[in-house]
């Protein structure tokens, strides 16, 4: 079974503790292999904690009702912790077919990871040798514990797992440490704010694999956070962020501002099977731009393209040096697919078109 996002809103309060997943191979080929599910994922219903705590005192079995804690299991790519640590994780991307298909894949996929690691070591190197998502993500994972407690008791203890798709902590990792803590119900909570198959869908895919493997299909509740690129929470952050950038500018300054929303782009190969990610970032900078009051001008625009095949434009550096050159100085950039800092925003942003958009302005 498959919700259509019709089926899932008239489906809003489905008990995520009485949620059973079928597992539907969470596919990349969604549109070009419809074969007998024209969706082929996971199951996802997409919850938020009041639905929890609404659901749990109805819902929950009286067996739940321990000291066990209540899973988060927050999904990523992660990255590399130190350099030493980069190869690996460029191999272990380059290899996971959900991101790419290519030819030969586990031999092109080390020969690409052996070829691009000395550049890539130098970009985690100028950003403190290596990436912080880990921190990050920890530090996120800490503060939800909290929130969660306060704003539902009932559902607490909530303890946050990680599991990282490229690195460790992997989603084996994760689903040991549940097992040892005797979880008996999980929220995955997908750090990705937009789905995309290359991404959620991977993770998802991974933690499928590794809930078989495990036998954790009935002893864990599982409930999946899958997008959230429309949530309140998530859009009041964003404006308030660049409300408070724009606070910064004079009054003549913010006459000319830009805002350009900056997405990590997605090869065409991806987009034109279906994949629903360019949308759901669309759907993000509307929310945005509403919250706003439509009071600027603003540009979606993508970064981070890897490799010759041709990927969704507009590119970012293109557009920050166009508007540079036809001197448009007052430009907010704003990355609307991330949740915390790493390479993408530490290295190419800042630094990659942060110096393009100097010399440009200065020639
Ligand atoms: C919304 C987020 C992301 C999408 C969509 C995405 C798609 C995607 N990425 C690659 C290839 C690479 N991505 C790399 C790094 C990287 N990508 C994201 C996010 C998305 N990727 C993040 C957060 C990071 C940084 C991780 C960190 O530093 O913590 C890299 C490695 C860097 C490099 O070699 O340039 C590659 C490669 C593809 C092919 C793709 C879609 C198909
Ligand atoms: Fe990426």
């Amino acid at each position: 079974m498959c919700l259509s996002s019709k089926q899932r809103s008239s489906f809003p309060f489905i008990s995520p503790f009485t949620l059973t997943l079928h597992y539907a191979k969470h596919s990349s080929e969604a549109i070009d292999k419809p074969a007998t599910d024209p969706c082929s994922r996971l199951d996802a219903i997409v919850i938020d904690a009041k639905t929890v705590r609404k659901q749990t005192n109805a819902a929950l079995p009286l067996t739940l009702l321990t000291d066990r804690p209540t899973a988060i299991l927050l999904t990523n790519m992660g990255g590399p912790e130190t350099l030493d640590d980069v190869h690996d994780f460029l191999l272990n991307l380059f290899t996971d077919r959900d991101i790419m298909k290519l030819p030969f894949q586990p031999s092109i996929a080390k020969w690409i990871a052996r070829r691009r690691t000395p550049s890539i070591r130098e970009q985690y190197d100028s950003i403190g040798g290596g990436s912080p998502i880990l921190k990050w993500t920890r530090k996120q994972g800490e503060a939800m514990e909290k929130a969660l407690d306060k704003l539902s008791p009932e559902t607490a203890p909530h303890k946050h797992y990680i599991a990282f798709r490229y690195v460790k902590p992997s989603t084996q990792d994760a689903l040991d440490a549940m097992k040892a803590d005797g979880v008996q119900r999980a929220v995955v909570f997908t750090q990705y704010p937009q789905y995309s198959c290359s991404t959620t869908g991977s993770s998802l895919n991974e933690l499928h694999r590794g809930i078989v493997a495990n036998n954790l299909e009935t002893s864990i509740q599982w409930s999946i956070i899958d997008r959230w690129n429309t949530h309140p929470g998530f859009i009041d952050a964003m404006a308030t962020k660049i409300e408070r950038k724009l606070a910064e500018y004079t009054p003549e300054q913010r006459q000319s501002a830009v805002i350009l929303f900056s997405a990590h782009s997605l090869p065409m190969s991806v987009i034109n099977r279906g994949d629903t990610y360019p949308a759901e970032v669309a759907a993000s900078v509307d929310q945005v731009m509403k919250r706003l009051g439509q009071q600027y001008p603003y540009r979606l625009i993508w970064q981070s393209q890897v490799g010759p095949q041709p990927w969704l434009g507009p590119q970012t550096s293109d557009v920050i040096k166009n508007y540079g050159k036809a001197g448009m100085k007052n430009l907010v950039v704003v990355p609307i697919a991330f949740t915390s800092d790493h390479i993408e925003t530490l290295f190419e942003l800042d630094q990659e078109y942060g110096k393009e958009a100097e010399e440009v302005t200065h020639t």
